[in-house]
């Protein structure tokens, strides 16, 4: 076949020009990228070689041939690896193999264009994300790429182009399996041809990609310097290593590996977990808690642990090797006893890999928990970022959740500045007389911390876990109680009533039985009510709001607000339907109606109560009545009618001025 031109896909079109116009500054990491693109190429050609008999090249030595061609301002690199076939070039060079790519530059050039990025934040961005091969036109006016696959029958091909729009592909002359990229230097790249800065990118980018990388120079003269050429990175399998051997520079220098490359000064890792264990399955496991929460945390696709059998990679991202709520470890796991020639579908299944699993989930936990116990400091900041995903192991793994409870933090009333405690030291703080855990549940913290329903808590000493996290109620409903304390909502139900039926704060289904037995739960709270001095006022409140409300009473929470809206105790609370409602758009759960509670104690509530006592029928009750449950949905921040309530405070406002003018002309 000849020569044919290919004009790029619009967004590869579009990438190349971010890269050669935005991306600069950072040119170097081309070299680690066309690095890594080899050095998966050698993997996968290894692997290759084990499940299919028919493929090319067994004998070839894996390795990375890195020719500095001074005469000809060139930069090669060429490894033995898997090859491409002409449709696997037009297709792996002619698009953009992950779409975050293109999305994540044109953030770039976006916070670039506004001032917000710095230099050193891009880098560790590129680095989460891969620039990949493109990112050689940074650096190259024309880059030609030589390959031979190893699929039996492939053909050589070559595809060049100079990066502004398209593509020529055509047959090649390329004998042995791999492929060679050669990168035209543009004019102001020509630092590339520079020995040492070449060897030294390689040691800090790539020392430890685990094929040999090896340096040749050919000087101006067109005369080879290193006619066997010499390895310049450490293809250590430092995980196999004994801890002993190791220093801290080396898991540092390791990591920045795993992690693309970049790991900017306070990212470094919370902790490490560097073991090897013999029985039942041998295996060796190196795991970093980052430092940051990556930007793919809750991606499908996001980078999981580095699967190796006997040294070789089997598998970039195996998301087996943990469970789901500990995805924000990364590593590498290396075991003997894994075969090698099966399917990347089988070897998820193997029975050693749930072994493994089991050792290494029980280890990261007790890992975590040592942490929280050694530097409380540094696992408030893990907290932080990695928290919320942790929170879904009480949901999906029973078996730890004795582990997993122990690593809850949450801030609390107690904490004006936000610091953190844990469920045990919450209980340890407890009174005598205090019977659960407090919290109160809602999107907003400060506004939790506001909230009139803590008054009677707060004023006893007690103290309120806060939790503003979505998923903290459903980790409630699988965890009920806490060494006997059961966990009891300051805005459902009546305070100083004992713990709730379990059952029903489990269910998180809003279906019929449930409200039934809130309504019974709520009909006995009616019966046993004790008369109350403001009684003429709720009557009142429950004529004038009617089914806006499902009861109206005197409150034994409030000290300092006129008023506030509790759920009924058992149902489910408001901060829990309206998480249903963004779980399931479209559901008819929630806002079912709430008990007004009103505290006798306060002057605008006796005053507006004997108003109704002494008169029933006066024209400002209805008003009143109004602002009461106006004041206690401003409190929460969910007001139905803004406008209406804006217009009875003014009123009030008015007469509170008017009667002031009276008083004064007086
Ligand atoms: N040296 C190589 N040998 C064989 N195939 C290669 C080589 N370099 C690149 N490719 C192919 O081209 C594809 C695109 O490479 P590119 O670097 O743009 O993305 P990637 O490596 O898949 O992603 P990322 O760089 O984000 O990890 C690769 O997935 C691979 O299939």
């Amino acid at each position: 076949m000849s020569s044919q031109t290919h004009e790029f896909k619009a967004e590869v079109a579009a990438l190349l020009n971010l890269v050669t116009n935005s991306l600069y500054t950072n040119s170097e990491i081309f070299l680690r990228e066309l690095v890594s693109n080899a050095a998966d190429a050698l993997d996968k050609a290894r692997y290759q070689a084990l499940v299919d008999s028919e493929f090319a090249g067994k004998e070839l030595e894996p390795h990375i041939l890195i020719t500095i061609d001074k005469q000809a301002e060139t930069l090669r690199i060429e490894d033995t690896g898997i090859g491409m076939t002409r449709e696997e070039a037009t297709q792996n060079l002619g698009t953009i193999a992950h779409s975050g790519t293109l999305n994540y530059l044109q953030e770039v050039q976006r916070a670039r264009a506004a001032g917000e990025v710095t230099e050193a934040s891009e880098l560790s961005l590129i680095g989460q994300f891969g620039v990949g091969f493109y990112s050689s036109f940074m650096i190259a006016d024309e880059v030609v790429v030589n390959t031979l696959s190893g699929k039996p029958g492939s053909e050589a091909v070559v595809w060049r182009s100079k990066g502004d729009g398209s593509y020529e592909i055509e047959p090649g002359q390329r004998q042995t399996r791999g492929t060679s990229i050669e990168l035209k230097l543009k004019s102001d790249a020509k630092e590339f041809l520079d020995r040492w800065r070449v060897e030294g990118l390689i040691k800090r980018y790539s020392n430890y990609v685990m094929h040999p990388i090896r340096l040749r120079v050919i000087d101006e003269q067109g005369e080879d310097k290193d006619p066997e050429p010499k390895q310049i990175n450490a293809a250590a399998a430092i995980w196999a290593q004994s801890t002993s051997e190791l220093e801290d520079s080396d898991y540092q220098e390791f990591y920045k590996h795993l992690m693309g490359g970049f790991v900017l000064p306070g990212d470094e890792p919370f902790a490490r977990l560097h073991f090897s264990a013999d029985a039942p399955i041998q295996f060796h496991a190196l795991l970093f808690v980052p430092g940051r929460a990556p930007a793919d945390l809750f991606q499908e696709d996001r980078k999981a642990l580095q699967l190796y059998a006997r040294r070789v990679m089997v598998m970039e991202n195996c998301d087996t090797l943990l469970p789901q709520y500990l995805r924000f470890i990364r590593g590498v796991v290396d075991s003997e006893d894994l075969p090698l020639n099966v399917s990347r579908e089988m070897l998820q299944e193997h029975k050693s890999l749930a072994a493994i699993r089991r050792q290494l989930t029980r280890k990261s936990l007790k890992l975590l928990a040592e942490l929280a116990d050694e530097d409380a400091e540094k696992y408030a900041k893990l907290w932080n970022e990695f928290g919320a995903v942790l929170k879904e192991g009480l949901h999906t793994d029973g078996g730890q959740r004795k582990e997993l409870t122990e690593l809850l933090r949450y801030r609390s009333i107690a904490d004006d500045e936000g610091g953190l405690i844990s469920l045990a030291a919450y209980v340890e703080a407890m009174g005598e007389d205090q019977k659960n855990i407090w919290y109160i549940a809602g999107p907003d913290e400060t506004a939790l911390r506001n909230s009139p329903h803590l008054e009677a808590v707060r004023a006893k000493g007690e103290n309120v876990l806060l939790m503003s996290d979505p998923v903290d109620e459903w980790v409630l409903q699988s965890l009920a109680e806490y060494e006997g304390k059961a966990f009891r909502s300051v805005t459902q139900g009546e305070l100083d009533e004992p713990a709730e039926d379990d059952d029903a704060d489990k269910d998180d289904d809003a279906d019929k039985d449930k409200d039934d037995d809130a309504d019974k739960d709520d009909d006995a709270d009616k019966d046993k009510r004790e008369p109350s001095p403001i009684d003429p006022l709720i009557n009142m409140a429950k004529v004038v709001l009617g089914a806006r409300v499902r009861d109206v009473r005197a409150s034994k929470r409030l000290t300092e607000s006129p008023s506030c809206l509790v759920d009924p105790a058992g149902g489910l609370s408001r901060n829990m339907e309206r998480i249903l409602r963004m779980a399931q758009p479209g559901t008819k759960v929630g806002a079912s109606p709430r008990i007004l509670e009103l505290n006798p104690d306060h002057p605008f509530v006796a005053a507006a109560s004997k108003i109704s006592e002494q008169n029933k029928d006066d024209p400002r009750l209805p008003e009143w009545v109004e602002i009461l449950h106006d004041v206690a949905a401003l409190a929460e921040g969910t007001v139905p009618d803004p406008a209406g309530a804006a217009r009875r405070f003014v009123n009030v406002l008015t007469q509170v001025a008017a009667d002031e003018s009276h008083g004064s002309a007086d």
